[in-house]
């Protein structure tokens, strides 16, 4: 179970150049389970992910965890879209966020073993990163992102270059970091995966959170005709 949530977010705008990009948004982000971000291209996703992770400067509102934002810094990983690799072995990507820590070098080589193992990677330790396939590129993101045991995990459509297998074992990835109590938020294109990993929904539209719930009751009945359209495969302007 997560100690750095709620996330609270209080009439947060975002303005570039006098564009708006996203707000006002109100959200809380309670403790446990999987928030799916959806909505069309240009909603307002990726830059939400950025706001809650602190990486986009704010032109109104705030973002409050529960603990100072410099601290809670520490407790978050986020994952791209493309897959940011060091150019050094795979095994050298995974110590670097636990040297980063300070942690005992025994410690990590056995927190290595371990993650390599668990997103099927140990065949690969020496290769470069670079050498990747995309498919083991963001099984290699998600494990120097979740080896560090943060409280929350941030992706941006991790699967959006994957094919079908890759696709799965990233969310078998992702179904094992949550039932060890990571809280996971991420957006995606693809209603299929958000309904298979969803515990709740937020639904951007122009920039503002449209319609938000359950993922249960979000997915089977929603409420405002947008959402309806959006799940039709309507094209929403
Ligand atoms: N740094 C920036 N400066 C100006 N405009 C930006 C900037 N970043 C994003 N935008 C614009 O803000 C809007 C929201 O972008 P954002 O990437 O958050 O949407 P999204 O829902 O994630 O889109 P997609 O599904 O296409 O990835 C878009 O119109 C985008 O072009």
């Amino acid at each position: 179970m997560s100690t750095i949530l709620p996330l609270s977010l209080v009439d947060v705008a975002v303005y570039r150049r006098g564009k708006r990009l996203l707000g006002p948004v109100n959200l809380t982000l309670k403790s446990d389970g999987l928030t799916m971000i959806i909505g069309p291209n240009g909603s307002g996703k990726t830059t939400l992910l950025r706001v809650m992770h602190g990486v986009e400067r704010l032109s109104k509102g705030s973002a409050q965890w529960s603990i100072p934002e410099a601290e809670a810094r520490n407790h978050q990983s986020y994952v791209f879209q493309t897959p940011i690799m060091l150019r050094r072995s795979v095994a050298d990507n995974l110590r670097y966020p636990l040297q980063l820590q300070g942690m005992a070098r025994g410690d990590i080589e056995d927190r290595v073993a371990q993650w390599s193992a668990r997103v099927n990677l140990k065949d690969r330790m020496s290769l470069s990163a670079t050498r990747l396939s995309g498919g083991e590129k963001q099984r290699l993101a998600l494990a120097r992102a979740l080896i560090r045991r943060p409280d929350v995990l941030f992706l941006d459509e991790p699967c959006a270059n994957l094919d079908g297998a890759s696709t799965r074992d990233i969310e078998s990835i992702l179904q094992g970091a949550l039932t060890e109590g990571t809280r996971i938020i991420m957006t995606t294109h693809d209603l299929g995966q958000a309904k298979r990993l969803a515990s709740d929904a937020v639904f951007m539209l122009h920039g503002c959170v449209h319609e938000t719930g359950a993922a249960e009751s979000l997915f089977s009945a929603p409420q405002t005709v947008e959402l309806q359209a959006f799940f039709r495969g309507d094209i929403i302007t």
